[in-house]
């Protein structure tokens, strides 16, 4: 896509998607960031070349999509400064929020009447280019701004649009998703050591198996439940270990923590509403002094 995109906040997920849209082809001088941090801004710099500006009215300037990838807390902050910035009307400026937790209508009575609002819940494989993302517009986001998000989304991976009542389900499987694999695969080199393996042998063989486990998901067409029956013989080793799992509750584990995470998801926008009324709402960009 060829569209200038403001990305505001370049923590982990705003990189991420910095970095997939800038190995999926697109130009740095498309691409701007405002980030509030000047340590944060000065490795921006560094690592991708691009603009970073701690001002979000400059960022935004002849942006066609505007990105926000803040902590839900930053939101309201951020749309107090967008609500604010002139919005050249040919330009039709979609809001494309990264924001795990807060509904498209809370963007939507922030920012002039009838502005375009499309909600994303991403995750760090962006950085590979593997990312899911699921996608949900809001009640003024036309098809061909919706289109234009996909096209963002998918120069980093697998999209899907979904209904925005699933953001809180999606955001316990996808969302979140990356860093229970990534708690497994820790665990598992841990009990590889545990049975004599040095620890680099141990992260090889979990991140390769984690990996081509991952592939064979995606490209074999078979379902997990197929995929584990090849891998298990009768009486024997794999047998044994996924028994000690069941008998350890993986399943209701996973239950309980996506459970857990989607509740987290759900009272998010009203945790941030208190908290914002009884702490003040700051807004993030203060200055206008630019870091490059
Ligand atoms: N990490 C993940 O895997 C995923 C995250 N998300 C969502 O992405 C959002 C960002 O998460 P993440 O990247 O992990 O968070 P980070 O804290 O790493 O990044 C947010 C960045 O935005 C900066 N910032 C905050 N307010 C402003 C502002 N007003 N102007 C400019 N910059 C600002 C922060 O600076 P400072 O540090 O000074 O506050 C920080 O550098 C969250 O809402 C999260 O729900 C969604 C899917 C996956
Ligand atoms: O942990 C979080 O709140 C964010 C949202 C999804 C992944 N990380």
């Amino acid at each position: 896509m060829t569209e200038r995109v403001a990305i505001i906040g370049g923590g982990k997920i705003g990189e991420a998607l910095l970095a997939g849209l800038i190995g999926s082809g697109k130009p740095v001088k498309d691409l701007v960031v405002a980030e509030r941090s000047a340590e944060r801004s000065a490795e921006l710099v560094a690592d991708y070349g691009i603009r970073v500006t701690s001002d979000i009215a400059d960022a935004v300037e002849g942006a066609r999509v505007v990105v926000i990838a803040v902590k839900p807390d930053a939101v309201d902050g951020v749309l107090q400064a967008l609500s604010v910035t002139d919005d050249d009307g040919e330009l039709e400026r979609i809001t494309v929020t990264l924001v795990a937790g807060i509904p498209t209508s809370r963007y939507e009575a922030a920012l002039p009447a009838g502005s375009p609002v499309v909600r994303v819940m991403p995750n760090t494989p962006m950085l590979v280019n593997e990312a899911m993302s699921a996608i949900s517009p809001g009640r003024y986001a036309s098809e061909e701004q919706v289109a234009l998000t996909v096209r963002l989304m998918e120069a980093v991976g697998k999209v899907t649009v979904v209904p925005e009542k699933l953001m809180d389900a999606v955001t316990a499987i996808s969302g979140s998703g990356p860093a229970y694999f990534f708690l497994m695969v820790e665990a598992m080199i841990d009990a590889g050591v545990a049975l004599g393996l040095t620890r680099p042998l141990a992260s090889e063989l979990a991140v390769q198996t984690v990996k081509g486990a991952g592939v064979l998901l995606s490209e074999s067409g078979l379902s997990p439940v197929e995929l584990r029956a090849a891998v298990t013989s009768p009486a024997g080793t794999t047998a044994a270990a996924l028994k000690e799992f069941e008998r350890a509750g993986l399943r209701h584990a996973v239950n309980e923590a996506t459970a857990a995470c989607a509740e987290i998801s759900a009272k998010t926008a009203r945790r941030v509403e208190v908290e914002g009324s009884s702490q003040g709402v700051q807004v993030g960009a203060e200055t206008a002094s630019e870091q490059q």
